[in-house]
């Protein structure tokens, strides 16, 4: 068993669900991300989700787009968000998952990058315009190394693609609650439930609903349909406010128990 999964029996057999934060690694500086990812482990998060800046992304709203934007301008790169992830594990054993477009992964070679992330305590990673029609080396690299592929399930997808992804992906099951890009949005479509009771009848993986989850009310009622949420905008919005690590802090801090507490049922 790796982290992700060591964490999301843990849970289970405590009747809780699990939290996912996201955060765009280097925004707006990889200093800045050791303390947020601190602040994010201290109140409660179970998963991080480290993106990874892209200048081109697929399902990226704005708000993660601009976070990409002063990532990059800071100088961000893959090399160096692994550095930081080895540097974040002589002090955590959070299991951290990578979001990066396929590209930066080809420009670092798909072996390469699965055993320098392995080899810095990465547990997981989402690739989303990488479909598994297209992954079956990467697949091979990761699934060798123990490094957990996490698929993403949408609205749209049928049956027999809520079959493969079931059983290609490993770790959990990211479903999409909306056809869109990331971002806040307040309202979930009526049938998210039946949708995910369909999900949850042909695999037995965990599965997280993220996407339009702004605030402990809709990650709780997520939650209760699901096995966890993963918040994301709503967290890169607020590291975006914050002007020192102390309001940082506060304020992070603050929001992410705030949804941990509601997923608890407080
Ligand atoms: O921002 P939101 O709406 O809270 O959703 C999480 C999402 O941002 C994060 O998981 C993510 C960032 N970039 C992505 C690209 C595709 C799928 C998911 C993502």
């Amino acid at each position: 068993m790796n982290r992700i999964e060591q964490r999301i029996e843990d849970l289970r057999a405590k009747k809780q669900k699990t939290l996912v934060a996201f955060i765009t690694a280097g925004d707006p500086s990889l200093d800045a991300t050791k303390d947020i990812f601190q602040v994010i482990e201290e109140n409660g998060a179970d998963i991080v989700e480290l993106g990874v800046p892209f200048s081109d992304p697929l399902a990226d709203g704005p708000v993660i787009q601009a976070a990409s934007q002063r990532s990059l301008k800071s100088g961000t790169t893959l090399k160096k968000i692994l550095a930081l992830v080895a540097d974040l594990r002589k002090t955590s054993e959070l299991p951290i998952v990578l979001m990066t477009s396929y590209n930066p992964v080809f420009v670092y070679g798909e072996e390469a990058f699965v055993n320098d992330a392995v080899a810095a305590g990465v547990d997981g990673v989402i690739v989303p315009d990488l479909p598994p029609e297209e992954a079956a080396t990467f697949e091979t690299f990761a699934n060798g190394k123990g490094l957990r592929v996490i698929y993403l399930l949408a609205p749209t997808s049928t049956p027999d693609r809520v079959r493969m992804i079931s059983e290609k992906s490993r770790g959990f099951i990211y479903y999409i609650s909306l056809t869109g890009v990331t971002g806040m949005q307040s309202k979930f479509s009526d049938n998210l439930q039946s949708r995910i009771g369909e999900v949850k009848k042909i695999t037995t993986h965990p599965v997280m609903i993220g996407f339009g989850i702004s605030g402990p009310e809709e990650a709780k009622e997520a939650s209760q349909m699901s096995d966890g949420v993963i918040v994301g905008s709503a967290i890169v919005k607020l590291v975006d406010q914050c002007s020192s690590p102390d309001e940082r802090k506060e304020k992070i801090g603050k929001f992410i128990a705030s949804i941990k507490s509601a997923l608890n049922g407080a």
